[in-house]
This record gives structure tokens, sequence and C-alpha cells, in this order.
């Protein structure tokens, strides 16, 4: 079989792939107005990092409706690998940022939420938002009882290059998702299985947060 045989077989199964991730979060509501977008490295015969691809999903879109033209495939610059009509997301050079400084990211899934985006404006002011003591701190691969996590905040930029930069400057390995204020947030995980086991638990804490604090005012 010839390498661009395989390429293309890659970023067939990559478009599969993001397609499954896109219905079942549309199926759960977290693709409002066109917003979210999602990504994954794209498994090619050559191990060079730097000439990773990544397929994208098409800025704009109904992602809860399915097309023949719903992702691309950019390089770690976030340009278009091919010619193409298509646009990548507009958040294109934040999904491209973390491949290049998060190791061994194949997958950045971003999504609002009320929660999410509830959570990111009560704590920004404090930079970040701590869960301590709940069982799906595990889902983050951390086992020590009574752990904590801290999700970390940053302002929402308009500015995208820039928005990318703050994200960066917050990374914490051991918790893979950054919130952005009034925004949403950005999760990754070194497979498509993992980046979605992440991204659920993380919408649980957010829930479960926002359901305590009304509960708790009554
Ligand atoms: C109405 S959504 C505003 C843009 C955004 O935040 C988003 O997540 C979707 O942008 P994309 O270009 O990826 O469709
Ligand atoms: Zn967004």
């Amino acid at each position: 079989m010839s390498s661009n045989t395989i390429e293309l077989e890659a970023i067939q199964q990559a478009f599969e792939t993001l397609r499954r991730v896109k219905e079942t979060f549309a199926a759960r509501g977290w693709f409002p107005a066109t917003s979210g977008n999602l990504s994954l490295r794209i498994k090619t015969d050559h191990q060079d990092r730097n000439r990773s691809l990544i397929a994208v999903t098409v800025s704009g879109k109904d992602k809860s409706v399915h097309t023949p033209t719903d992702f691309l495939v950019v390089d770690l610059e976030g340009k278009p690998a091919a010619a193409s009509q298509l646009k990548p997301s507009a958040e294109t050079l934040i999904h491209t940022a973390l491949y290049q400084k998060v190791s061994k990211c194949a997958a950045v899934f971003h999504v609002h939420t009320v929660s999410n985006s509830l959570v990111s404006e009560l704590y920004k002011h404090r930079g970040g938002v701590t869960f301590k003591g709940h069982e799906l701190i595990k889902a983050f691969d951390i086992w020590e009882e009574g752990a904590s996590i801290t999700v970390p905040i940053v302002e929402n930029y308009a500015c995208i290059p820039t928005l990318a930069a703050e994200i960066c400057k917050v990374l914490d390995s051991r918790v893979p998702g950054v919130l952005i204020r009034n925004h949403g947030i950005y999760v990754w995980g070194e497979s498509e299985f993992a980046a979605k086991r992440h991204l659920e638990a993380f919408e649980f804490l957010f829930d479960y947060h926002v359901k305590l604090l009304i509960l708790s005012k009554n």
C-alpha cells in the first residue's frame, strides 16, 4: 500500500471518529448555536510530530447536523493541508497550540455549556476552580484519596492567538482542561476516548457544583 493510501485511510478514520463524537455531544446539547469545535491528530506513517496533520471541524456549522463537509485537514500552523473552500474552526490555533504544547496530545474537544460558563464566571477572579474529594477525579488518572484538582480559567480574549497563548501559560500536566471565561472549555487527551472521558468528568463536576450552590441557597 502506498503512503498516500495509508494517509487517506487515516484521514477517513479520523473524520469518522470525529463524526461519532460530534453526534454524541450534539445529542447532549453541547454545541448550542453552532458553538464548539473538535479535532484529532491524524495517525500517519511518519513519526515526526512537527509534520503532524490534524482533522478539525469546519467553522460555523450546525454541529447537530451531519454533512459531507463537516471536517477538513490542517497542518500544525492551522493551514488547510490541501486547497479547500472549507474554513477550519475560527479557534483552530487553540487546537494546534495544544498539540504542540501538551505531550502525547491526540484529541482536543471544545464545548460551550451553561455549567462550564457559570463556573468560569464565578471563579475567574481566583484564576481557577478547585474540586476536592470527588470520585470522578479518578477520570483524570489521579487516584490519591481526597485528591483535588484546580481547573485554570483564562479571560475570553477575542484575539485567538492571544487566547491560545494565555491557555498555554496556565497548562497543568495533571489537569487536561482549561476554562475560558463565559465562553467554554478546552479539553484534551492521549486519545479520543481519553479526551471524551475528561470532558465528561469536567462537565459532571461543573453541573454538580452549580446544582450544589443552588440547593444550598434554599
Ligand atoms: C456562536 S459560536 C462562536 C465561536 C465559538 O466560540 C465556537 O466555539 C465555534 O467556532 P467555530 O469557528 O469552530 O465554529
Ligand atoms: Zn468556542
